[in-house]
This record gives structure tokens, sequence and C-alpha cells, in this order.
């Protein structure tokens, strides 16, 4: 049985200490995410989407405010987070089978040996990967670890999703078939899982996305939150030529070149006053 649940920020700011001065990264961010809810983060770069992800899985703790993943506030890192980042995180010295089963046992304590080792197989073939139980990441391309890393995610039941621009390392094709097989892989589940994704990739957001949250930067923040109004299962194909995709596509596209004028301005600003 799958349990997911919501996600809550709460006034969040996240103030970094950088060489004796504080850098306020992000500064009254509040966000609910519903459960079952696919919401991604875009903005530019430096505006603090990764901190977010950082503060929900607790391995950052905020400044000032409060996280809650369903009715617990978020303290330290647990296994109601299941997390993929852009450099795959597999450990080197197990195989592809190795490091689902390792993250399944530890995160489910009550399974059998048995049940874990289904469970790992079951998500090891559910990205195409069976033939490759036995090789090690150093010997898998790109594509194949970041499979690896999403069968983790899944077969270990965690009650939300993270993923920190998980395909930005791909190339174009992979990006694609990855975009297709998360897709597939959390609407046809038992039921959706609660995701925080963060991209710098517009169609890719309105690929996958319940919601879209907009960021600025310094600090950061989320200026606004967009509805994605297309029906699922979504096609990509059919999709993108709709009126509404064309029209989301160029509003996104305008609001972050103007994120990225302003930070461009300011950093001239500063030269220019030292
Ligand atoms: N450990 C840290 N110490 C000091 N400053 C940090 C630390 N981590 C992040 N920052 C700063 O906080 C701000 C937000 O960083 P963060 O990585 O969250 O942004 P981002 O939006 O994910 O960036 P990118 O899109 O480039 O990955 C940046 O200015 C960054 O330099």
């Amino acid at each position: 049985m799958i349990f997911t649940t919501s996600i809550k920020l709460e006034d969040i700011s996240m103030v970094y200490g950088v060489n004796g001065k504080s850098h306020t990264a992000l500064s009254n961010v509040n966000l609910d995410i519903k459960n079952g809810e696919f919401i991604s983060l875009i903005g530019p770069s430096g505006c603090g989407k990764s901190t977010i992800i950082d503060l929900i899985s607790g391995i950052k703790v905020p400044t000032k405010g409060r996280i809650f993943i369903g009715d617990e506030p978020v303290i330290k890192p647990g296994p109601e987070c299941g997390i993929v980042f852009q450099d795959y995180s597999l450990f080197p010295w197990m195989t592809a089978y190795e490091n689902i089963f390792f993250a399944v046992e530890h995160a489910n304590k009550n399974l059998s040996k048995e049940e874990v080792k289904k469970t790992a197989h079951t998500y090891l073939d559910l990205v195409g990967l069976c033939k490759f139980k036995d090789a090690y990441p150093g010997t898998l391309s790109g594509g194949m670890k970041q499979r690896v890393s999403i069968a983790r995610m899944f077969a270990m039941h965690p009650k939300v999703f993270l993923m920190d621009e998980p395909f930005g390392a791909l190339d174009s094709l992979n990006r694609i078939f990855m975009q297709d097989l998360l897709l597939h892989m959390w609407s046809e589940g038992e039921s959706r899982n609660t995701v925080l994704f963060v991209t710098h990739d517009v169609d890719e957001a309105l690929l996958l996305s319940d919601r879209i949250g907009i960021m600025s930067s310094t600090p950061g923040k989320i200026e606004e939150i967009i509805d994605i109004p297309f029906s699922r299962p979504r096609c990509r194909k059919s999709l993108s030529g709709t009126e509404d995709y064309i029209k989301l596509k160029q509003y996104l596209f305008s609001v972050l070149y103007c994120e990225m004028q302003e930070i461009i301005e300011s950093q001239q600003a500063q030269k220019e006053a030292l």
C-alpha cells in the first residue's frame, strides 16, 4: 500500500553565511502542495530551487518558518521523502539491483527479505533494466543511471517525491524518454505521489505539472503559481501544438526572460559600483 501526503511550506526564509557575510537565499516562501499533486518550480539560476528541495527533505534547516509533510513537521531527513538529483546519487560499489534493494530495505523496515527482493525486481523491470540488474553504475549510461534512481525512488514508496533537475544532464532524446517514463509510472501507479520537481525546462514543466511555481531571485521567492489546465493522460505530440500550450509557453518564457534581464542589469550595476 502506498501512502502519499501533502507538503506545506510556511513563511520559509533561508539565510546562508558566506565568508562572514549573510546571504538571503529565500525570503518568506509559502507553498501548499496537495496530496497527489505534481508541482514544478522554475526560475533563474540561484533563485533557491535546490534550497527548497533540501529544506523539505530535512537536509537543511530553515532560518525561519516551518515545513510539514502531511501533519508532521520536518525536523531531519527521513524515509518519507524520495529524492532524485541530477547526478544520480547511486552507490558506485553496488549493482543496479543492490542500489534499489538497499534503499527499499532501509526505507521499509517491516518488509521481509523476499518482499524487498520482489519490490526491487518489480521496479527494475518497470524502468526496463532487468537485463542490467548486475551492472555497476560506472558501466551504465547517464540515462540508465537515472532510470535506476527513478526505480529506487518509486520502490521506496516514500510519501513525497522531490526531484531536483533529474533530467538536466541527459541529452534531449533521453530526456524525452525519461519524461514519458516518469509520467507513465507516476500516473499509472496505485495512487499518484505528491511531487515537487525542479527544472529549467519550460516544456518539461508544462508536460508534467498540475501547477508551476515561478521563482525570482535576490532574495529567492515564489512570484506566481500558475495552473496547468491540460487533462491527463497527456500526450506531448498533441499537447505542444495547442493554442493553450503555446500561450502558456510564451508567457513562461517572457516572465523568465524579464527575470534574467533584471539579474544581468543588477550584476552590471554592482560591477560599475566597484
Ligand atoms: N551551502 C551554501 N552556502 C552558501 N550559499 C549557498 C549555499 N547553497 C546555496 N547557496 C546560495 O543560495 C542561493 C540559492 O542557491 P540554490 O542552489 O538553491 O539555487 P538554484 O535556484 O537551485 O540554482 P541552480 O538553478 O543554479 O541550481 C544561491 O545564491 C547560492 O549561491
